[in-house]
């Protein structure tokens, strides 16, 4: 009601042609008329909130061991000096810990930097992760990546396997600490592993072979931690680059790592991690599987995305990058609609979906496989025999990006790419547990913050002007709620031209003396004054319900015009 009253008041009283500032005030109506229907898409996010819980427990209970599903995991890391080695396998350890049968567990690091001390660092992970696992599990640690743990203080000192493990964890730190202050591994853990070779004839980070390497093989029965259990399937994969072939940067990276498991494990559910995020509930996995194995309503779920929780935020959250708005309201909204967007990191998917599948009401899913009559093979065959679906020819002349796959040329490759899943009939799930699933690093800069930010806001933009765009492609094929919030967040850049006028204009003109907006004694002036009070209201009280701060809302209100500028401006 307010909005259409300032409309009203902005629509009837245009100065007359000749007077002054009539054209001011026709940009003024523009930019009121945009504000007021994007206030109606982001209300769409806000209308069907759905909230879920799980009874892992149940599930936990309910199969043996080789009735449930293959998970694989992968872990995209790029460059080792902006993603230090050791968060890498930090991440790594989390999930290679988790609390699900090892030998359904495989955990795959792409290394697109392909740096030979990720690979030291890996190296040690899998030596490392045979005292750590049993370690995690015997006392039921939380979380599972080590640094995390122990940064958190609830180690007691009460068991004497607290201060060994801590012992082990911090030796094999400063090696890989300081192999990657020197910048190179030394001789004597070279002559150590075979892998190393690959790095020895020359070639650079843009130019190389496929470099593969599985360092555990969970089919392995000798490959036990110090207690004797099964260990996960753990694979080091750097892919074919040349500079003749586009990478595609992340979305190359997880398609590569999509035909390579498929190879080695197979498992049916892939869940994607940046290195940057560890898991922080050695359970989650489980809590995703309530909604794939669900018998009855199971069967049209392509995706589980949990949110992204930072770790590394200040109380107040000076660049307003944690989105809890976001994370505790948005995406609740648009998983009433059909399903929350993909976020890139902390997202379980089918196997089957990423391969392209198309959703049909017959389709029921098979958990059982029968894989054990493959013929059992050498390690050293099943990586050459591997190598070259990680090659970057393989792609050439297939549906590989397009199709089948992470989709190439857009900036939020994962946004695309959920948005084709729903299009093709699926569904998807947004599980936000009170304990987080997953603990990432947030930028800490206010460059960084903007940079990020001019990535999403372009790659959103190429999404709404796309072949593939949410307010024609999609429609009829999913509903018009998710529509609309697709469009809300794909429009978000356009804002910025309303936003920079809306803050300039009007100030300019008053040193000309000229008001644009009504006197505090014109009863107009009551329509503006509700708007914008109910709206920072309802902002703040959105803001403190998702466990936010006054200083943090306040915070996120002056980064929000910051982000609010033409993504060209933001660098
Ligand atoms: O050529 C590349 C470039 C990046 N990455 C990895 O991709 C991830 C995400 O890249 P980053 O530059 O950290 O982007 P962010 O903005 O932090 O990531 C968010 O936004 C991306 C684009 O929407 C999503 O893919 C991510 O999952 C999501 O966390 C990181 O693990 C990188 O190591 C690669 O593997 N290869
Ligand atoms: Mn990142």
């Amino acid at each position: 009601m307010g909005v259409c009253f300032i409309w009203a008041y902005r629509f009837g009283n245009i100065p007359r042609e000749g007077e002054d500032g009539r054209w001011v005030w026709i940009g003024l109506l523009g930019a009121e008329l945009w504000f007021g229907l994007y206030w109606v898409l982001t209300q769409a996010l806000r209308w069907n909130q759905v909230y879920r819980c799980t009874f892992k427990d149940r599930l936990y209970h309910r199969y043996a061991e080789e009735d449930l599903p293959g998970i694989d995991i992968f872990v995209c890391t790029a460059d080792s000096t902006v993603e230090p080695p050791i968060m890498v396998i930090n991440t790594v350890f989390s999930v290679m810990a988790y609390d699900y049968p090892a030998k359904k567990l495989s955990v795959y690091l792409s290394d697109d930097g392909r740096s030979n001390l990720t690979f030291y660092a890996l190296l040690e992970a899998s030596n490392f992760a045979r005292y750590w696992i049993p370690y995690c599990k015997k006392f039921k640690v939380e979380p599972r990546s080590p640094a995390a743990y122990f940064a958190s203080g609830s180690n007691p000192n009460q068991y004497g396997e607290t201060t060994v493990i801590k012992k082990l964890y911090t030796e094999m730190e400063d090696r890989i600490v300081t192999a990657t202050k020197l910048g190179r591994i030394l001789e004597e853990a070279r002559l150590k592993h075979r892998g190393f070779s690959q790095w020895d004839s020359y070639s650079s980070r843009h130019d190389h072979d496929t470099i593969l390497q599985i360092l555990i093989d969970g089919k392995d029965p000798n490959a036990t931690d110090i207690d004797g259990g099964a260990l996960p399937t753990l694979v080091y994969l750097a892919r074919e680059k040349r500079p003749q072939h586009p990478h595609n940067f992340k979305a190359g990276a997880m398609n590569a790592l999509i035909r390579v498991s498929s190879n080695i494990s197979n498992g049916q559910i892939i869940l994607n991690l940046d290195c940057d995020m560890y898991s922080n509930n050695s359970l989650c996995i489980w809590d995703a599987l309530c909604f794939f194995m669900d018998k009855e309503n199971g069967h049209d779920i392509a995706f589980v995305q949990f949110p992204q929780g930072f770790e590394n935020m200040t109380k107040n959250d000076i660049y307003g990058s944690s989105f809890i708005v976001i994370s505790n309201v948005e995406f609740h909204g648009v998983d009433g609609f059909g399903g929350p967007l993909y976020i890139g990191s902390g997202c379980f998917h089918r196997r089957d979906v990423l391969y392209g599948r198309k959703f049909t009401k017959d389709f029921k899913f098979q958990w059982k496989k029968d894989d054990d009559n493959k013929i059992q093979k050498t390690m050293q065959e099943l990586e050459e025999e591997t190598k070259p679906l990680a090659s970057c020819t393989y792609e050439q002349n297939t549906e590989w990006g397009n199709e089948i796959g992470l989709k190439y040329g857009c900036l939020v490759e994962d946004v695309i790419t959920g948005l084709l899943t729903q299009c093709k009939g699926w569904k998807s799930v947004y599980l936000n547990p009170e304990r987080k699933a997953f603990l990432g690093v947030a930028p800490i800069t206010l460059s960084q913050t903007l940079v990020q930010q001019k990535r999403w806001s372009e790659g959103h933009l190429q999404i709404l002007l796309s072949k593939y765009s949410p307010a024609w492609y999609a429609h009829a094929k999913i509903s018009l709620g998710l529509q609309l919030g697709y469009i809300c967040y794909n429009i978000w850049s356009v804002n910025c031209l309303a936003t920079l006028y809306y803050s300039i204009i009007p100030s300019l003109y008053l040193l000309k003396g000229i008001s644009l907006y009504p006197q505090v004694s014109d009863p107009w002036f009551w329509s503006f004054a509700y708007v914008i009070s109910a709206k920072y209201i309802y902002s703040l009280v959105e803001f403190l319900c998702s466990g936010g701060t006054i200083l943090g809302w306040w915070n996120e209100q002056r980064i929000w015009l910051y982000k609010e500028q033409p993504p060209t401006f933001l660098h």
